[in-house]
């Protein structure tokens, strides 16, 4: 799968607000969506893929299962998914967590498998998968992920687990990836490294994280953020400005308290 730089992120985008916001995002050049079953927001994400300018072949969309549908009619779960979103097929599907107390993501995936036999979606991966969730989706369907969409900015850089991804062949991606607004934009080091770059804090942890080799996906409600996200092409950080940023990650960085190994979403 050939994958853009950076993609939308579009968790709390909703009704007629939310598609006009995705339909800018299109215009504006966003060619990956992210979004999920759970978002409730597949329908805002097809009206603003539909009011764009750009056909529909040309615009990658992912959604996720959610974990209340990992044991019984998951094929119509995704099925309806696409209703919602008035697509034929989703470019990527993804388990949404592991919720390893639950422990039925192993039948998620071979759920997945088939929708993938059956052309309902194009690639699948996971989200907020453990190595140890991968070893057992590889050990017992000898399928991995294309994906693993992971909480991933600069107060929480998974250094571990993006090796891991690495030497499975499987792409991160980053949610989150600006830390969802939060103090990391008033970070003074950031800041000044943004000055340095005549950028702004946002787009220097964009750029961070592509230099990563890990694909972001950040959501904006407006025009300006959305534009601003996307111009990330025309500098680069330099090593110990890297060096710096990967300095910044601390064990409890994330942004709510969701740990996958504990963590469970339905
Ligand atoms: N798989 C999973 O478990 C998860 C997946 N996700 C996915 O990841 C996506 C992105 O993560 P999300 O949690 O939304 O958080 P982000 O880190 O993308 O932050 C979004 C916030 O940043 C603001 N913002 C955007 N651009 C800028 C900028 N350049 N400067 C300053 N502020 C900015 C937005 O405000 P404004 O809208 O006003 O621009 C919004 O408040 C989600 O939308 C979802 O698709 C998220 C969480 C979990
Ligand atoms: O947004 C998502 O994809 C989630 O998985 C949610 O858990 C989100 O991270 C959240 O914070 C819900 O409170």
């Amino acid at each position: 799968m050939s994958i853009p730089k950076i993609g939308f992120g579009t968790y709390k985008l909703n009704g007629t607000s939310g598609a006009n916001s995705i339909k800018h995002a299109i215009d504006n050049g966003y060619r990956l969506i992210d979004t999920a079953y759970n978002y409730e927001n597949e329908g805002a994400v097809g009206q603003g893929i539909q009011t764009s300018k750009v056909d529909r072949s040309e615009v990658l969309v992912t959604s996720k299962l959610p974990g209340r549908y990992y044991h019984e009619n998951s094929i119509e779960t995704i099925q309806e998914s696409l209703y919602r979103s008035q697509l034929d097929y989703f470019d990527l599907y993804l388990l949404h967590w592991p919720n390893p107390e639950d422990d039925h993501y192993v039948e998620a995936w071979e759920t997945l498998i088939e929708a993938q036999k059956f052309g309902l979606v194009r690639n699948i991966g996971v989200c907020n998968f453990l190595p140890e969730h991968i070893d057992r989706l590889e050990k017992e369907t000898g399928v991995l992920p294309v994906i693993n969409q992971i909480e991933l900015h600069p107060l929480f850089n998974q250094k571990e687990q993006r090796a891991y991804n690495e030497s499975k062949g499987i792409l991160t991606e980053a949610w989150s990836p600006l830390g969802r607004a939060s103090s990391v934009l008033e970070d003074e080091t950031l800041q000044q490294i943004a000055k340095s770059h005549n950028k702004n804090v946002g787009q220097i942890i964009l750029r961070w994280e592509i230099q990563l080799g890990v694909v972001p996906i950040p959501k904006s409600s407006s025009d300006k953020n959305q534009l601003a996200n996307l111009d990330v092409f025309d500098f680069m950080l330099s090593d110990s400005e890297m060096m710096n940023i990967n300095s910044m990650s601390r064990p409890d960085g994330r942004t709510h308290d969701q740990n996958p190994e504990t963590y469970q979403e339905f």
